[in-house]
């Protein structure tokens, strides 16, 4: 038996001239590890942020759970973000003032738990992530790849359903990033939570339950023929409908 937590239908995006999504259809079910390649400019970025209420589509609806969260209106979408998602981006999202426990709890005390909790979990996350002894450290007194494992502790210490990560092992080596690969993961597929990540890395990708491609704004479950070619596995004139594995 299989549930979809995430179905996207009929998304489309425009910037200006440019399309970003064009029509796309997607279900992804409950504890899969999604990996969305393909060129820079394709739509991928656009694509997870829609999927997790960042940006709202021009037409289409996200459902998660069963709730279209494109008709939510910002506040809503904030607190599903803070309770239900969790994300983990290459930069940005780690505050260098604070330290490493101190990233980690904030994303609980946003949802009201009293600081001593927060930091008493974020504990067990650092360290369930090999960060142990590394709690009072300042972002920037962290290699990458323990960086990108702090931003998992964040991303998962709230019980986040879904992890949205966007070129989580961008700025890594290869050997960093396998073990952030690992650490992610785990603390995701490997609790029955759901992993969406968009990457150039074909490794990485292999490491999912599944790749999907963008092409000009068109998702495909495989890599298009040759440049400009109608990614395969799309009939002509035929649905961009991609279901989850049954
Ligand atoms: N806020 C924005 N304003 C204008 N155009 C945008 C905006 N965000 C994305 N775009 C455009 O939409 C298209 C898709 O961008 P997106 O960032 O989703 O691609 P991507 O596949 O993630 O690229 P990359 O691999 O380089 O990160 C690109 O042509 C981009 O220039």
């Amino acid at each position: 038996m299989t549930s979809v937590i995430l179905g996207a239908r009929s998304l489309s995006k425009r910037y200006g001239a440019g399309i970003a999504l064009d029509n796309v259809d997607l279900d992804i079910q409950a504890g899969e590890s999604v990996a969305v390649m393909g060129a820079s400019g394709s739509g991928k970025t656009t694509l997870l942020h829609t999927l997790a209420g960042i940006t709202i589509p021009d037409a289409g609806t996200v459902s998660y759970s069963g709730t279209d969260i494109t008709a939510l209106n910002e506040t809503q979408r904030s607190k599903l973000r803070r309770e239900s998602f969790g994300f983990v981006f290459q930069q940005g999202l780690l505050i260098p003032e604070l330290t490493a426990i101190e990233n980690v709890a904030l994303a609980l005390m946003l949802n009201g738990v009293l600081r001593r909790d927060a930091e008493a979990q974020s504990a067990g996350w650092l360290a369930h992530l090999g960060l142990s002894g590394m709690e009072g450290r300042r972002i920037g007194e962290l290699s990458g790849g323990q960086a990108q494992r702090v931003a998992i502790a964040r991303a998962q210490v709230t019980g986040a359903r879904i992890v949205f990560a966007d070129e989580p092992t961008g700025a890594l080596d290869s050997h960093t990033s396998a073990d952030v690969m690992t650490a992610l993961l785990e603390a995701t597929a490997g609790r029955g939570h759901t992993l969406v990540l968009v990457t150039h890395d074909s490794t990485v990708a292999s490491r999912c339950s599944r790749t999907l491609y963008m092409h000009d704004g068109v998702l495909s479950p495989a890599l298009p023929a040759r440049p400009g070619a109608a990614p395969a596995g799309e009939s002509a004139g035929g649905s961009n409908y991609l279901a989850g594995p049954r």
